[in-house]
């Protein structure tokens, strides 16, 4: 698992270090150089003439950058440092004088910045040391312009580039991201103007929140930790889960397993006008390996389930885990509205039954609570408070009217540009876990934050949701009574459904175009090769 703290927490494990005079900077520069060279040989081959280019801001991490530089001219490498702000880390400068570097004092003569953004877009590496977690807001004055500058000149790139930076030829510089990529909201991955794409950014002592977060996740690169000897006590900020943290947790069945134990999931998904949902939720519950499936429908629909999965059974009985709502209509606005279109085929009112159930709520109901997940039109039937094994798993704009309708003045694009924050509202605001889908999926639940970049940009496909909500509530079914106790493991068993469907849709069709439905059938090959290694 990568755990990453905010920036306050990282400078707190700093201080008694740097009281006790180690060097925190020497060990950090070093790393980063090493990683440096270690890129430049793997693109370039011999190091010795490789030009690079470091941009160094005002504090420590400039200092970080001129340090690297200084090890790299050391090394034959042909260093240029541009300085963009009067103040600079004059032992950085001076080390990498005399390590043969140059200095360009662009904060003296910015005339000079249409030239530095050609050497920049000529070396063969460009270090980003222009502010590290010392940084507030948006990237000001020269250290702005540069970014923006390079950004327009470096083929592939854009001052605001939050797609994934492609692949690309040989002449662009291999950006090396010093800590940060200069300009991200450090705790929250929010880009609040111009940053530089990184490929590569090595991060001392711990990851930061906003190197696993949207939007800024997608302009790290890849993200490399440098251990500096800092020790990092208390929750952390923000966790992203690895393939060897949901392996080690799965609950392979044993001899004395049966269908009750592996956990029955109840699913009131889809109508007579969306019945793929129902179809595509139960199938990605029985794959993920549920013990048992009950379709809760229509019987029209019901007869779509089981042409698919002759495994699903439509009775009522015992359930250990509800999802309601992929597929079915309304959610949270048309709810706030009381609008109701009469197009549910009575999925709303089993939809409440199960989540009354699920809350405990329900007389008569044997086993007490269990976990739900809650999808699209099952977001307009949540009470005004929901526990903590509710997971709600709505994408942007679902999200955007949930807390619209409960009295939050927010837009789509506030969510997207702070999805942590306003997964986090909505937690607050219902009670309930919130996975928020999208690229990278945030997970709120109580204490605890995650996000997961696991699936490719196919998965953005008509009914990758609903097969998400069923192999979700095919994890909490297994974990049921666990689940319920435990209130911060529904985030967790819902991060590693995230990561779970992501692989399952690069397994699906490795660099290509994914069906939902391929996803589905992908998941018990990737659950088998997840504990398959454990
Ligand atoms: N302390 C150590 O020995 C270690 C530090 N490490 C590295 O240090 C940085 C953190 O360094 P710090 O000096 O605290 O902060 P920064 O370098 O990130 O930023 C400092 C100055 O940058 C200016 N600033 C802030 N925001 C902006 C902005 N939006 N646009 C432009 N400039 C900005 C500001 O200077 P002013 O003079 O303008 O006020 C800041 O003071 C950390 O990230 C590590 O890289 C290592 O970890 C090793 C140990
Ligand atoms: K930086």
């Amino acid at each position: 698992m990568l755990s990453a703290w905010n920036a306050s927490d990282v400078r707190a494990a700093e201080e008694p270090l740097l009281a006790a005079g180690v060097p925190l900077m020497e060990r950090a520069s070093f790393a980063l150089a090493t990683h440096v060279l270690r890129d430049v040989a793997a693109r370039r081959g011999p190091v010795r003439g490789a030009r690079v280019v470091v941009l160094a801001g005002a504090g420590n991490n400039g200092g970080d950058a001129l340090h690297a530089g200084a090890v790299l001219a050391g090394r034959g490498l042909a260093v240029t440092a541009v300085l963009v702000a009067e103040r600079f880390h004059v032992p950085g400068r001076a080390a990498l004088e005399r390590a043969g570097g140059r200095v360009v004092e662009l904060f003296a003569a910015p005339a000079v910045l249409s030239a530095v953004v050609e050497e920049a877009a000529r070396a063969d590496a460009l270090l980003d040391g222009l502010v590290g977690i010392g940084a507030r807001g948006p990237l000001r004055s020269l250290a702005g312009d540069v970014v923006g500058a390079i950004s327009g000149a470096v083929e592939g790139r854009t001052a605001l580039e939050i797609a994934p930076t492609p692949s690309r030829g040989g002449a662009a510089p291999w950006v090396v991201a010093v800590d940060v990529p200069s300009g991200i909201g450090v705790d929250d991955g929010a880009v609040p103007g111009p940053v530089l794409a990184a490929d590569r950014t090595v991060t001392f002592g711990a990851p930061k929140p906003g190197l696993l977060l949207p939007p800024a996740a997608a302009l790290t690169g890849e993200v490399t930790v440098v251990d500096i000897g800092l020790r990092l006590d208390g929750p952390p900020a923000a966790r992203q889960l690895e393939p060897v943290d949901v392996a080690r947790s799965w609950p392979v069945p044993g001899p004395a397993d049966h269908k009750y134990t592996r956990g029955v999931v109840g699913v009131v998904a889809g109508t007579a006008t969306y019945p793929g949902a129902a179809v595509l939720t139960t199938t990605a519950a029985v794959r993920a390996g549920a013990g048992m499936v009950r379709y809760r429908g229509s019987e029209a629909v019901g007869r779509a389930v089981l042409a698919a999965r002759p495994e699903v059974v439509t009775a009522a009985g015992r359930v250990q885990s509800w999802v309601v709502g992929p597929g079915v209509p309304g959610g949270p606005e048309a709810a706030h509205a009381g609008e109701d279109d009469g197009a549910d085929d009575g999925q709303h009112e089993r939809g409440r039954a199960g989540l009354a159930a699920a809350a405990g709520r329900l007389a008569g109901t044997a086993g007490g609570p269990v976990p739900a997940v809650v999808d699209a039109g099952g977001l307009g039937l949540l009470d005004d408070a929901s526990p903590p094994w509710f997971v709600l798993t709505p994408h942007a704009g679902e999200l955007t009217a949930l807390l619209r309708s409960r009295g939050e003045d927010v837009r789509r694009p506030d969510v997207e540009a702070e999805p942590l924050r306003w997964a986090g509202r909505a937690h607050e605001l219902t009670g309930a876990t919130v996975l928020l889908k999208g690229g990278v999926t945030v997970v709120v639940g109580p204490g605890v934050a995650y996000a997961q970049a696991d699936g490719p940009g196919w998965l953005a496909t008509a009914g990758a949701g609903d097969v998400l909500a069923g192999v979700l509530g095919a994890m909490l079914a297994a974990r049921s009574r666990e689940v319920v106790e435990r209130p911060a493991l529904a985030a967790e068993v819902a991060a590693a459904a995230a990561l779970v469907h992501g692989r399952a849709a690069h397994r699906a069709n490795p660099g290509g175009p994914v069906a939902a439905l391929d996803v589905a059938h992908a998941v018990p090959h990737e659950i088998a090769a997840l504990v398959g290694g454990r």
